[in-house]
């Protein structure tokens, strides 16, 4: 059974038909690529794959049940979207570290989250550190943590290696790497010719439609 399944899914705004028709199953573990000309609908199917957009259209089924039935915060806690510019909260990094055991109403794990920083190479003394002083790659691995502390069994990736330096993107990709192969399922919107390859399918998306399918091995 497809743990993601969308069913003749379109997003309209006015008359504007940004996506149209669209059909998908999404297998347990699989590790998708979304890519496609700018303006394409890729961060709008993304988007209602994740609960921020409501499909006009269609539906969605996750693990056999549809989006509608399942509550939004159960949903995301599976379903996780990381955003291409994160916004982190608080004032430190372990503001934002602490906040997915909060939400789960669980006693923080310090050393988890020191393992957890260590695997996206960050020092252990990164745990109290202003947020305000992260360099854009330290953000985003803050924030994959901060997604990723109690795995999901979805994990959406909007360009999050977009602006990044070199060594933060491989860092990202390592980590990625890493969580796929925990059994994790991956859907990535990238441009980066690296990335699109690191997948097991590619999903075209032109002017709101799946245009072609590659699926790789
Ligand atoms: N709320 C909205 N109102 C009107 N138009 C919208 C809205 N949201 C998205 N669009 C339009 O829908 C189209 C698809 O946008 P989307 O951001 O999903 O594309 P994309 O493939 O992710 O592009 P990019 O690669 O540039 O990020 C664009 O033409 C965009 O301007």
């Amino acid at each position: 059974m497809a743990i993601l399944s969308l069913q003749n899914v379109g997003y309209k705004v006015d008359t504007n038909e940004i996506l149209k028709n669209i059909n998908l199953d999404i297998n347990e573990n699989e590790f998708i690529t979304i890519t496609g000309p700018s303006g394409g609908g890729k961060s709008t199917l993304l988007k209602i794959i994740a609960t921020l957009l409501t499909a006009t259209t269609g539906e969605i089924f996750f693990d056999g049940k549809n989006q509608d039935e399942y509550a939004i915060t159960e949903y995301r806690q599976q379903v996780s979207y990381c955003f291409q510019q994160p916004s982190l909260f608080g004032e430190t990094v372990f503001d934002n570290l602490s906040f997915p055991y909060e939400i789960r109403q669980k006693e923080f794990d310090e050393k988890s989250a020191i393992e957890a920083l260590k695997s996206v190479n960050l020092p252990e003394t990164y745990l109290h550190k202003d947020i305000n002083s992260l360099s854009g790659g330290e953000r985003q691995r803050v924030a994959l943590l901060r997604n990723t502390m109690f795995l999901p069994k979805v994990l959406l990736l909007d360009e999050v290696t977009v602006g990044l330096d070199a060594r933060s993107i491989e860092i990202v990709h390592e980590f990625i790497d890493k969580i796929w192969k925990q059994g994790v399922t991956i859907l990535q919107i990238t441009h980066h010719e690296g990335e699109i390859k690191q997948a097991n399918k590619i999903i075209w998306v032109e002017e709101g439609m799946i245009k072609d399918v590659t699926t790789k091995r």
